[in-house]
């Protein structure tokens, strides 16, 4: 089925912004012969500027449109995608749904794609007719960026992980939220910082205080972020995992789509950095290679994965969310053998959460079912 009209929704939010974005650099509107852009809260306003000539707005609701569409990108959330994707299909649409968010993501005839690492789950998927492409959780599909050449060479018998995310993964108001908290605690010892002998555990005791009052703000979080940490994100699952964690197992190998699962599986953290995400990972390899060769074989999986070498500088200038965030480039870094044995690697990697994490993918299966990639 050849891909002549997109309707696009969610478009302005954080993530459809980054993909936008994404688009017009690539040049991407210039090869879609019409695009739709459509709104939930201002159908009939002006739609955005993209180099050629759009209708305005859409109503996001409105099924009767919707359906002429060959492919529709929705960026707009979960609950929008639950109101109108059945809908839709009850109406006998029959093209492309290509969704950022997460809830139709473990459906048995959706493919989360992440093309340098599942392309050829992609192209089957096209072949056999499937029209359902979602995007995968973003700490998911940012380890599998970084280590995707480990598990191509069926090297990992399992991995333990730690995660450190960023806020922008609970959203734009999150964002906007840790700054004022880290304002909010630069204001309270404004004085004390001004003056180098005011001591340091009074300054200390008073950002404590601040953090743990009632004044600081905590709507979005529920919790102070900005010089603390939060080790629980989305919601509780009754085995224990949040589910975030549990999605490190189910989607990993949904991607993969593994004979027999590859067990993934550790803690995830929010931090107070802003929009990448960063992971440690324990790794269980199936038999002991050398280092050199993982090196080469994490370093060539595809053309984003930078390896950093295991030196204090290099990883100081390149292992951080400063260096990924605004990137695509996924460094992995302090690759070295755990003293628990030959076949234990250690690794480390930073990706930011809304590129390859949200809104590259989504922009690459549109290539992909437009034939340009
Ligand atoms: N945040 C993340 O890191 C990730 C998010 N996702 C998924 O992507 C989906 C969208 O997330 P996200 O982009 O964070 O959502 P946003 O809240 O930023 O945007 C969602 C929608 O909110 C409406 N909106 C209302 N007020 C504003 C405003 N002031 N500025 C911009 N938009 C506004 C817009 O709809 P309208 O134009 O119709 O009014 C917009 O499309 C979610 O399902 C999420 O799970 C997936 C991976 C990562
Ligand atoms: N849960 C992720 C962000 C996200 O949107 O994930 P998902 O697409 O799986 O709902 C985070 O908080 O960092």
């Amino acid at each position: 089925m050849s891909v002549e009209s997109v309707g696009f929704v969610g478009w302005r939010g954080m993530v459809g912004s980054v993909l936008m974005e994404r688009m017009l650099e690539e040049g991407d509107f210039a090869h879609i012969a019409k695009p739709v852009f459509f709104s939930t809260s201002n159908a009939g306003g002006k739609a955005p500027q993209v180099g050629v000539e759009v209708p305005p707005l859409g109503d996001a609701y409105d099924i009767e449109t919707l359906k002429t569409l060959d492919a529709i990108v929705s960026c707009q959330g979960g609950d929008y995608t639950k109101a109108v994707y059945p809908k839709l299909r009850e109406a006998g649409w029959d093209g492309y749904w290509i969704d950022a968010a997460s809830s139709l993501r473990m459906d048995e005839d959706s493919v989360i794609v992440l093309d340098p690492v599942n392309r050829d789950v992609i192209d089957r998927a096209i072949a056999e007719g499937g029209k359902k492409f979602i995007g995968g959780n973003c700490t998911v599909s940012l380890m599998l960026m970084a280590l995707g050449g480990l598990f191509k060479a069926d090297l990992v018998e399992w991995v333990s992980v730690q995660t450190y995310q960023a806020a922008s993964g609970a959203g734009a108001r999150n964002m906007r939220e840790l700054i004022s908290q880290m304002g909010a605690i630069q204001d309270c010892v404004a004085d004390e910082l001004a003056d180098p002998s005011s001591a340091i555990l009074d300054i200390d005791r008073k950002v404590a205080e601040q953090m743990r009052s009632g004044d600081f703000p905590t709507q979005a979080f529920g919790a102070p972020l900005a010089g603390s940490l939060l080790p629980w994100i989305d919601t509780q699952l009754e085995n224990g995992q949040s589910r975030e964690e549990w999605k490190g197992l189910a989607e990993t190998n949904k991607i993969l789509r593994t004979d027999s699962e590859i067990p993934v599986d550790g803690n995830c953290v929010r931090i107070g950095a802003m929009r990448s995400h960063s992971q440690a990972f324990n790794i269980k390899l199936r038999k002991d290679v050398s280092l050199e060769e993982l090196e080469r074989i994490i370093g060539t999986a595809n053309d984003w994965v930078e390896v950093v070498p295991n030196e204090r500088e290099a990883t100081l200038e390149k292992l951080t969310p400063t260096y990924a965030t605004g990137s695509l480039k996924i460094p992995v870094g302090r690759l070295r053998k755990l003293n628990l044995g030959p076949e234990y690697l250690s690794a480390f990697t930073v990706g930011d959460q809304l590129l390859w994490g949200a809104a590259e993918p989504l922009r690459r299966v549109l290539q992909i079912l437009l034939g340009r990639l």
